[in-house]
C-alpha cells in the first residue's frame, strides 16, 4: 500500500469538487517507477547507500505524485472554461471525449522539449576548470523527456479524465 499524502491548504481544496479528494493513483506511480523509470538510470548492485537512496526516492516519488494529482486543478479550469462541452461529455460518463478535450499535443511536445533543456542545463557537472560540460550529465536528458511522455503527462491526464468524470456527481 502506498501512502504518499499530498498537502493543499484549505483555500486550494476549496477550489475543487469535494470527490476529486478521493482520487489518488499513487499506486500507478510507485508501479511504474520502481519497475520502468528505476532501471533506465540505475544499474544492478549494491553499493550500500540505503538510507540517501530512500530519501533520494521518497522526493522523487512526493514530487511526482503533486505534478500529476495537479491535474484535478487543471481539471477543474478546463471545466469552468467550457462548461457546456465538458457537460456533456460527463453526463454521457463518456472518458474518450474528454480525453480527447482536455489533450492539447502542441503544449505535450513543447513541455518535452522543455525539461529536456531543464535536464540539460541543471544536470550537468560544473568543476572549478570547466563550468559545464556538455557531453555529461547526472542523468540523460532524453530519459527526462520520456518520463514525461511516457508516465508524467498520460497520468496526469488520467487524473484529470477521473477528476471530471465525478465533476458532477
Ligand atoms: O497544459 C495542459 O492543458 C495540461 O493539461 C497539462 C498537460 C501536462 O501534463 O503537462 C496535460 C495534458 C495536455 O495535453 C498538455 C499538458
Amino acid at each position: 500500500m502506498v501512502t504518499i499524502n499530498l498537502k493543499f491548504d484549505k483555500s486550494a481544496a476549496q477550489v475543487l469538487h469535494p470527490t476529486g479528494a478521493s482520487i489518488n493513483i499513487n499506486k500507478d506511480i510507485w508501479d511504474f517507477y520502481t519497475k520502468q523509470l528505476l532501471p533506465l538510470f540505475t544499474t544492478a548492485g549494491d553499493d550500500g547507500n540505503y538510507a540517501n537512496t530512500a530519501q533520494c526516492d521518497l522526493q522523487c516519488l512526493q514530487a511526482l505524485s503533486r505534478r500529476i494529482h495537479y491535474g484535478k486543478f487543471v481539471a477543474e479550469v478546463k471545466f469552468r472554461d467550457s462548461p457546456e462541452e465538458y457537460s456533456t461529455a460527463i453526463h454521457a460518463q463518456d472518458g474518450d471525449t474528454l480525453m480527447k478535450l482536455l489533450t492539447f499535443k502542441n503544449v505535450e511536445e513543447m513541455v518535452k522539449r522543455r525539461v529536456e533543456k531543464k535536464a540539460m542545463v541543471f544536470g550537468q557537472e560544473v568543476t572549478l576548470n570547466n563550468v559545464g560540460d556538455n557531453e555529461t550529465y547526472k542523468i540523460d536528458p532524453s530519459i527526462v523527456s520520456r518520463l514525461y511522455d511516457e508516465w508524467v503527462m498520460p497520468l496526469t491526464k488520467l487524473v484529470q479524465v477521473e477528476y471530471l468524470l465525478r465533476r458532477l456527481d
